[in-house]
């Protein structure tokens, strides 16, 4: 029996990758930021690879989901925008008010694109993920076909980010989303706004792509 087959062992390993993803996320702004002396950063390059030995020893393959992971239940714990796990994510928080998707967020130095601001590409990640919340809560989901981000003011790092997304028109399987990007203090202000497409996929289309992970194709 795996050692996560009963309830409680599933519980203590997401807890688990969710502290192992903190201390990632740690390591990855201290890395970043650091002005520490180069003999410290090539100290922390070796205790780093000795961490991550043991890790590498039982690995998933490309089409395996993990093991802690509900694909059906929406858990995803190495998503790169919300997953509690994954050493990328700021981890984007999203939760519903009503029809409106609103996440929360703040972006620290490994987001850093123009000094002190966010990655425009990154501000396109979180929203691509807000808006693909949004129109799969609405009951069509589906997968981004078209992501057109307006940029009107630089997103800043170490500051709380209010994100929200919502449905804006289905047409057929296509369902059109928006959404924007302010600061917590300052909500009115929209710093980024998107429109995204998102298509619901066919059976076939749904095979092609999910089937050697569904297992579906065996
Ligand atoms: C709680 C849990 C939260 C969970 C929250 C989860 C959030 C996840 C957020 C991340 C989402 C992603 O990043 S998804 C990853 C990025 N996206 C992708 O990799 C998708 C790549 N694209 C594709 O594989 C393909 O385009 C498909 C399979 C999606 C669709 O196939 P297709 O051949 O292009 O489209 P087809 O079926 O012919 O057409 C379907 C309809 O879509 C329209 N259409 C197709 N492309 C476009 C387009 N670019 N712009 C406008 N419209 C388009 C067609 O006109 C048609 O309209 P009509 O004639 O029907 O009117």
């Amino acid at each position: 029996m795996s050692e996560i087959e009963n309830g409680h062992g599933l519980q203590h390993r997401r807890e688990a990758i969710t502290g192992l993803g903190d201390a990632l996320r740690l390591l990855i702004e201290q890395a970043t930021a650091t002005e520490a002396p180069t003999a410290e950063l090539l100290r922390a390059a070796e205790l780093i690879r000795q961490a991550a030995a043991p890790l590498g020893e039982r690995v998933r393959g490309r089409f395996e989901t993990a093991a802690a992971d509900d694909l059906l239940g929406g858990v995803r714990l190495y998503n790169p925008v919300t997953g509690l796990g994954s050493a990328f994510a700021p981890p984007l928080e999203i939760h519903r008010e009503g029809d409106v998707a609103v996440g929360t967020c703040s972006l620290g130095r490994a987001f850093e694109g123009p000094p002190s601001f966010a990655h425009g590409g990154v501000s396109a990640m979180l929203l691509d993920q807000m808006l693909g919340y949004a129109v799969t809560v609405s009951g069509r989901p589906g997968m981004t076909v078209q992501l057109d981000t307006g940029y009107r003011q630089p997103v800043p790092l170490y500051t709380p980010l209010r994100l929200t997304a919502q449905v804006v028109t289905v047409e057929n399987r296509v369902v059109t989303a928006t959404g924007t990007i302010a600061t917590v203090d300052d909500p009115g202000t929209i710093l980024v706004r998107a429109t995204g497409k998102f298509v619901a996929l066919l059976a076939e289309q749904a095979q092609r792509l999910f089937g050697p992970v569904t297992g579906s194709d065996r």
